[in-house]
């Protein structure tokens, strides 16, 4: 086989519900993930060795200069892996077209991994030994990251545990979505460590989350205003706290119209829900032209997981 392609879209977490730290260090979760059609592109074809190359896609503006070309890369990592797995030495070069904002709270770097495992599984493919199994690329996804199971799934779907146990989520047609990226990232492990702060000095023990019935029927019902009422994250207080100036977005993009608001997963790239794609496309020029975000960007959800092209 000569090449692979695989495109694979951002998520934004329709409910963050963080619950108690657990013994190896994560936080319990009811995480509702949504596929949005903010898309990565990565190729992958045969090299004499593993290589990486990382290009901006036309008119986005992510910052390449953050994303790491070495074996840290978490798409080479998942090379890495796939290649262990097979019993195959990993020799592949692979191209990553980035359009999902680097550490920003979509998934980015999970999105990456997860098309890699589908590129390698599928360029070292061979007859003479069992396929890779969709719940084989599933499994090697959660050893990666928490979000490259849903990465795999796309759609919308609930996660439990670290947020890599996965259950499809029942929705009815198209939501409308605005994102405003910010100027430089968050890290996740301080966003998550800044919550367990706020809870400690607020003298609150962590709640037991629990699924949203409102969010699931709004869902389930296609209801985009009713969607927007129920979005809900409890790492957006702690994304705040260490970046004040997100609350400037998100109080624009609700003066503004938008009838949902929400800072998505860690941070800092900002979520609206809009009711149309008409409204979407005014909410993006009145939120550009407020100049409160590095980019805004137009995306639909639900859209399929990571998909050979
Ligand atoms: C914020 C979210 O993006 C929401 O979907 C995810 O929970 C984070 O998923 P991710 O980036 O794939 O995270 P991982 O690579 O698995 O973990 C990175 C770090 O985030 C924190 N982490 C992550 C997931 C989780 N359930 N509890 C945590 O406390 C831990 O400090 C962990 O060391
Ligand atoms: N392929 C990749 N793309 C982007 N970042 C990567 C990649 N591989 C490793 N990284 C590293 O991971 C860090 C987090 O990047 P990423 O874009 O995945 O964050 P994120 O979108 O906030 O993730 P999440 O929403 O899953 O918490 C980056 O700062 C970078 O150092």
């Amino acid at each position: 086989m000569s090449a692979v392609r695989v495109r694979v879209p951002a998520k934004v977490n329709l409910q963050l519900g963080v619950g108690p730290i657990r013994e190896d260090g994560y936080h319990d979760l009811v995480n509702v993930f949504h596929a949005v059609s903010l898309f990565d592109e990565l190729t992958a074809e045969p090299a004499d060795g593993l290589e990486l190359a990382v290009e901006a896609a036309p008119y986005s503006r992510v910052a390449i200069g953050r994303v790491p070309t070495d074996a840290r890369n978490l798409a080479a990592r998942a090379a890495v892996l796939v290649a262990s797995r097979l019993g195959v030495e990993p020799r592949v070069r692979l191209r990553i077209r980035k359009a999902i904002p680097v550490a920003g709270g979509m998934a980015g770097g999970s999105a990456d991994a997860a098309a890699a495992l589908v590129a390698c599984a599928r360029l070292w493919d061979d007859r003479e030994r069992p396929a890779l199994a969709r719940d084989d690329l599933m499994e090697m996804g959660a050893e990666l990251g928490s979000d490259v199971p849903f990465a795999l799934l796309g759609g919308t779907a609930i996660g439990v545990g670290r947020g890599e146990r996965l259950t499809p989520a029942l929705t009815r047609g198209t939501f409308h979505w605005v994102f405003a990226a910010a100027d430089g990232g968050l890290s996740t492990p301080a966003v998550y460590a800044e919550c367990d702060r706020l809870r400690d000095a607020a003298g609150e023990s962590a709640p037991r989350p629990s699924v949203a019935e409102d969010l699931m029927t709004a869902l389930a019902t296609g209801d985009a205003k009713a969607l927007g009422a129920a979005l809900a994250n409890d790492l957006q207080p702690a994304a705040l706290e260490l970046r004040p100036s997100l609350a400037r977005t998100l109080n624009a993009g609700r003066d503004l119209g938008a009838i949902g608001a929400l800072v998505s997963g860690s941070g800092p790239t900002c979520a609206f829900l809009a009711e149309t794609d008409e409204d979407a496309a005014d909410l993006a020029v009145a939120l550009d032209g407020a100049g409160v975000a590095e980019q805004i960007v137009r995306a639909q959800g639900p859209v399929p997981g990571a998909t050979v092209l």
